[in-house]
C-alpha cells in the first residue's frame, strides 16, 4: 500500500481537474501508485451464478403480482441485489441518459473543469471524489447531479447543459419506478403496499454518474472499492461493459449487464427498517481493459423534510420473537455520518446495532 507521503504527493500531481480520464488521455501505461490496491482486495469473482432477474410485466394481475412479491422477498433477503426487466421505462430514456453522461465526460476539458469541485457546496459537481480523504483512489470520475437529502432538488439550470434534459426526464422515471418497487418491498415485508411510500421512502433522490475509463493495469486497481450503500434503495443503470460485483456468501459474483434492465439494491437504511429481513450487501466495481464503463445510480435516502424524523426498525415488524436489532436515531444524524465518512470507514449503520 502507498505511504501517506506518496499519497499526498501523487494526489497533488494527479489532481489536475482532468480526472482519471485525463490520465488515460495523456497516454499513461502505468497507473499512479495512489490507485494501486493491496492484492487481498483484488480477489476474483465466481462465474455462472446470476443475481436474480425479476420480470415486472403483468405486475397488475393478481397471481403474477404474488409471484413477483415472492421473488422480491427472496432476492432482497438472500442477495440484497436484483435486476428488473420490463419495468415500463422506454429504452430511449435510458440511452439518452447514458449518452448525456458520455458527452459530459468527453466534452472539451475547459468546460468540464468549470464543474469541478468536491466540497459538497454545490448540487452539481464533478471530481475524482474522495481523492484526498481515502488511502487508495478509485479508477473513476464521478459527476454528482443532486443531493436532495441535503436540501432542495437542484434547479435544472445548475445541471450541465449536455445532460440536463435527459437527467430531468430520467429523474421523473426513477421516482415512478421507485414507487412501484417500494410497494413490492412493502408487500414482501407483509405490510400494506403503501407502507414504505407513506414513510417518505421515495421522496428524495440523488443521482451520481460514474465514468470508469479503460485502465492500462486493471489487475491492480478497482473502479469503486467494496462498500454498501448507506441509503434506503439504489436503482442503477449501467452500460454494456460490466464490472459490478456483489458479495454473496463470502464470494464475489458478477452482475452482468442486461440491456434495458436496472440493478436494484437494498441500502443500509432499508436493512434497518426491515430489522434485517432485507440485506444491504457489499459490492464493488472492477477496473477494466476496455471502457468507458458508465453507470448512473439513483439513491433514495429520504429528503430534507425528513431530517428530524426518527428512524429505526418498522414497529409492525417487531414482536417478542423478533426483537429490534437497531436503536432509533434521527435521519439527519445518520446522513451526516454517511456524508462525512469515506467509503472504507466505519459505515453509519454500525453505530446503531443493538
Ligand atoms: O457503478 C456501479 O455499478 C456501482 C456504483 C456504486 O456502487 C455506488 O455509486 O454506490
Ligand atoms: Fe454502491
Amino acid at each position: 500500500m502507498a505511504s501517506q507521503t506518496a499519497i499526498d504527493h501523487d494526489s497533488k500531481e494527479f489532481d489536475t481537474k482532468a480526472g482519471v480520464k485525463g490520465l488515460v488521455d495523456a497516454g499513461i501505461l502505468n497507473i499512479p501508485e495512489i490507485f494501486v490496491r493491496p492484492a487481498e482486495e483484488l480477489n476474483s469473482a465466481k462465474k455462472n451464478i446470476e443475481v436474480p432477474i425479476i420480470d415486472l410485466s403483468d405486475i397488475g394481475s393478481g397471481n403474477r403480482r404474488k409471484e413477483i412479491v415472492n421473488e422480491v422477498r427472496i432476492a432482497a433477503g438472500k442477495w440484497g441485489f436484483f435486476q428488473v426487466i420490463n419495468h415500463g421505462i422506454p429504452l430511449s430514456v435510458l440511452d439518452e441518459m447514458m449518452e448525456g453522461i458520455r458527452l459530459f465526460n468527453e466534452q472539451d476539458l475547459e468546460l468540464k473543469k468549470e464543474m469541478h469541485g468536491r466540497d459538497g457546496a454545490k448540487h452539481v459537481q464533478f471530481s475524482s471524489f474522495d481523492l484526498h480523504t481515502s488511502e487508495t483512489a478509485d479508477w473513476r470520475d464521478t459527476l454528482t447531479l443532486s443531493l436532495s437529502h441535503l436540501g432542495s432538488d437542484p434547479d435544472p439550470s445548475e445541471m450541465p447543459s449536455v445532460c440536463r434534459r435527459s437527467t430531468v426526464e430520467y429523474i421523473k422515471h426513477m421516482k415512478r419506478l421507485a414507487k412501484t418497487l417500494f410497494e413490492l418491498l412493502s408487500e414482501a415485508l407483509g405490510l400494506r403496499p403503501d407502507h414504505l411510500g407513506s414513510m417518505g421512502c421515495c421522496r428524495g433522490c440523488s443521482i451520481l454518474a460514474h465514468y470508469y475509463p479503460a485502465c492500462p493495469q486493471p489487475e491492480l486497481a478497482l473502479g469503486i472499492r467494496k462498500h454498501s450503500d448507506a441509503g434506503i434503495l439504489t436503482l442503477l443503470l449501467q452500460n454494456h461493459i460490466g464490472g459490478l460485483q456483489v458479495l454473496h456468501n463470502g464470494q464475489w459474483f458478477d452482475v452482468n449487464p442486461a440491456r434495458g434492465s436496472f440493478v436494484v439494491n437494498i441500502g443500509d437504511l432499508l436493512q434497518i427498517l426491515s430489522n434485517d429481513k432485507f440485506k444491504s450487501v457489499k459490492h464493488r466495481v472492477t477496473a477494466n481493459h476496455v471502457g468507458p464503463r458508465i453507470s448512473v445510480p439513483c439513491f433514495f435516502s429520504g429528503d430534507s423534510s425528513q431530517l428530524d424524523e426518527a428512524f429505526g426498525p418498522i414497529k409492525e415488524l417487531i414482536s417478542e420473537a423478533n426483537l429490534p436489532r437497531y436503536k432509533e436515531f434521527l435521519l439527519k444524524e445518520y446522513l451526516a455520518k454517511a456524508v462525512s465518512s469515506p467509503l472504507d470507514d466505519k459505515p453509519p449503520i454500525d453505530y446503531y446495532k443493538l
